[in-house]
């Protein structure tokens, strides 16, 4: 028998039973819930007159529809308010863990899990959300379900899954100065394509990967959804164990001990086989800037907007005429010369604290204010925890300083559910994981770039080479 990928470890650890036809029944040790689609699953349950099956599984928060700006006078959007309220009235009522809009523990889920060590090495996490993948950093097997699995989940601890094909992504070499994880994961994208990963697990692998925080882990598992696979992992070393230590959810004592004899075993062998292979050279990585609607239609800043009359399949012409058109772009333009209106720092993907110290730390080197062209550049944490940490070393001074928005936590301009959006036509620089058509506000125009990039941007009010500036 060959040996088997981290995944097939944690698939095997996990399954109660398997059909005929590989419909299998896996335990579930971790739920993540937030407003947008626990509410069906609360109301399904209520009306079966069903219990939550394992409360200390569940742990829940508001963030997408939080305001990010001052939350004293609660929430003013009625839809936003009956959304946080009604996930409030839920967990109230089933005894769920939540961490309330004014309590500082609150933030982005994916954010929140992590830092609270309620993700851990080797378990199985769900949420009714695609961005999951993030928790895939720790060596656990985490993706995002649909709302009635979420209602299947409360009730039985347990999901209905097929099991997926492997895929590693093999990342070798050392990262340029100036790149981060962010162009590590869009570079993957630009390679294999948003539907590379379809059908499979990925495991990212190789010593640049290694060599990454638990913060830019979770910034490379975060978009894997965003390639195609609903899960991404990394193997547990080290640094995953000194992240997760002394954490409120983490275990103590034996129990620790117990555990990190379990979590040093969660590693592909050898000898796994592997559906897929894909390898990258990190050295050949260059700051990533999306032109396009898709994370896919994606350049370095060294590049120009890409000329859809070199394109000769006619459907993927077609796509990048569209996309053009709807960014306003010209073909050939240099990316540096593409100016732009607001600037985003946060998101499941970059609102971690080195996410926050790498924008800082740009916005320092170059001095200055944010240009006289953008009208907004802001900075939404992670959550309050993320938020408390940048204040004690000062970062909130730096960026106030220089004339960016120091905001309260929560998902905010990456989907503009909350006040905080683009207007029709308006470019952006963002740090988040998606940038279709109106994904940051109807007609908004989303350029998906690294924390580094973003602040860059903001000063000179147009793309930059940041690798000049670090
Ligand atoms: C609202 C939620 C269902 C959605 C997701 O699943 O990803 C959101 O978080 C997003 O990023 O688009
Ligand atoms: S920050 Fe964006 S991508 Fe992440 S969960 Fe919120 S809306 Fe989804």
């Amino acid at each position: 028998m060959s040996g088997r990928t981290l995944y097939d470890k944690i698939w095997d650890e996990h399954v109660v039973h398997t059909e005929e036809d590989g419909t299998a029944i896996l335990y579930i040790d971790r739920h993540l819930l937030h407003e947008v689609t626990s509410p069906q699953a609360f109301e399904g349950l209520e009306l079966a007159a069903r219990k939550v099956w394992r409360l200390s599984a569940n742990l829940a928060v508001s963030d997408h529809n939080v305001p990010t700006t001052d939350r004293s006078a609660g929430i003013a959007d009625p839809v936003s308010r009956l959304q946080v309220e009604t996930l409030d009235r839920n967990c109230d009522r089933f005894g769920i863990t939540q961490f309330k809009m004014h309590d500082k523990r609150q933030g982005i889920v994916h954010v929140i899990g992590p830092e609270q060590g309620a993700t851990l090495p080797g378990m199985t996490v769900v949420c009714g959300d695609s961005h999951t993948s993030t928790h895939g950093a720790f060596g656990a097997l985490a993706h995002g379900i649909g709302t009635s699995e979420v209602e299947h989940v409360l009730a039985t601890q347990t999901l209905l899954a097929k099991k997926a094909k492997n895929m590693r992504v093999v990342v070798e070499g050392q990262l340029p100065k100036g790149c981060s994880a962010k162009d590590i994961v869009l570079a993957i994208i630009g390679k294999i394509g948003t539907a590379g990963g379809t059908g499979y697990t990925i495991e990212f692998a190789g010593s640049a990967i290694r060599a990454l925080s638990m913060e830019g882990r979770m910034t490379v598992c975060n978009m894997a959804i965003e390639a195609g696979a609903r899960a991404g992992l990394v193997a547990v070393d080290e640094t995953t164990l000194q992240y997760v230590k002394g954490r409120p959810f983490a275990p103590t004592g034996a129990e620790w001990d117990q555990a990190v004899a379990y979590w040093r075993t969660l590693h592909s062998d050898p000898d796994a086989h592997w559906d897929a292979v894909v390898e990258l050279d990190a050295a050949q990585i260059r700051p990533q800037v999306t032109w396009g609607t898709s994370p896919e239609m994606v350049v370095s800043i060294e590049d120009r907007v890409p000329d859809p009359e070199k394109e000769k399949d006619p459907v993927k012409r077609n796509a990048m005429e569209r996309a053009l058109q709807y960014m306003d772009l010209e073909p050939n333009k240099p990316m540096q010369d593409i100016f732009i209106d607001k600037v985003f720092i946060g998101s499941c993907t970059n609102s971690r604290i080195e996410d926050l110290r790498e924008a800082a730390n740009v916005v320092r080197r170059m001095g200055g204010r944010v240009a006289a062209n953008v009208k907004l550049a802001m900075v939404v944490p992670g959550s309050g925890l993320v938020k408390e940490q940048a204040e004690r070393e000062g970062l909130h001074e730096v960026f106030r300083a220089a004339g960016f928005e120091w905001r309260e936590p929560g998902c905010s301009m990456c989907l503009a559910m909350n006040a905080d959006r683009l207007e029709p036509g308006e470019r952006c620089a963002s740090t988040s994981n998606r940038n279709f058509e109106g994904r940051q506000g109807a007609g908004g125009r989303t350029h998906l770039v690294s924390p580094a990039m973003a602040a860059a941007a903001a000063i000179e009010g147009r793309f930059v080479d940041v690798r000049r500036l670090v």
